[in-house]
């Protein structure tokens, strides 16, 4: 969802003098998906976007969620008006659960590859990104929700002991990789 009037899609990217285009249309050949799990809001007087995630029940990084989130921040990185997004969850008490596991088990090598193309194509969206982004982070935020707000410019996290964040997947002994 864009709540602005459709503007953006009927602008062609070169009016903008931002670099576009061929990830967004590749993102959206891939996102078959009605269901909408990031809600946008932009400001015009203030030129801030804030994007609620809100996949029920923790927004985990489906396939379908991470398309949706990286059409979305496309969308807003072509439209020169906006200068800021902030980046914060719908959901009570979680930010983001990081990656849908269930995306990763049992699923084939072609589909895994599908899976984490689209999981870089989301950290480098926001981290390569031309706006500036504040990760509200107003619950917990493990792993892939750790990854997400760390390619934001700055991180604002709520006080409250019960929400953790962390790339909790080295208690297991997976560490991030060396790229
Ligand atoms: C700046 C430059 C950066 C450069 C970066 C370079 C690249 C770096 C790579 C970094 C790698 C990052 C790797 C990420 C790996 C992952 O993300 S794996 C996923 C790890 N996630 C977790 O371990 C989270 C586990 N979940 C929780 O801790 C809790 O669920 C919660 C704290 C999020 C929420 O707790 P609570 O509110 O009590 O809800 P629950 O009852 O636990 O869960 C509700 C519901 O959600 C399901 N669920 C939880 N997490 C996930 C998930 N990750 N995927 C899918 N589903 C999940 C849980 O099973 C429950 O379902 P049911 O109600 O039982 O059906």
């Amino acid at each position: 969802m864009y709540a602005r009037s459709g503007l953006l899609s009927q602008r062609s990217c070169s009016s903008h003098g931002r670099e576009c285009a061929t990830p967004v249309l590749a993102a959206q050949r891939r996102n078959n998906s009605t269901a909408t799990k990031i809600a946008v809001e932009f400001d015009q007087s203030t030129g801030v976007a804030v994007m609620r995630l809100q996949g029920p029940p923790v927004n985990s990084l489906s396939l379908d969620f991470l398309t949706e989130l990286c059409i979305n921040v496309e969308k807003l990185e072509m439209d020169k008006n906006c200068r800021g997004l902030i980046l914060t969850s719908s959901q009570p008490k979680v930010f983001s659960a990081g990656l849908d596991i269930m995306e990763i088990y049992g699923k084939s090598p072609e589909r895994c590859g599908e899976f984490w193309r689209a999981v870089q194509e989301m950290w480098l969206k926001l981290y390569g990104s031309s706006m500036v982004t504040i990760a509200a982070i107003n619950g917990s935020s493990p792993a892939g929700g750790c990854l997400m707000s760390m390619t934001c410019d700055y991180r604002i996290m709520a006080d409250n002991p019960r929400y953790s964040i962390g790339l909790n997947e080295t208690q297991l002994g997976i560490v991030a990789p060396f790229w």
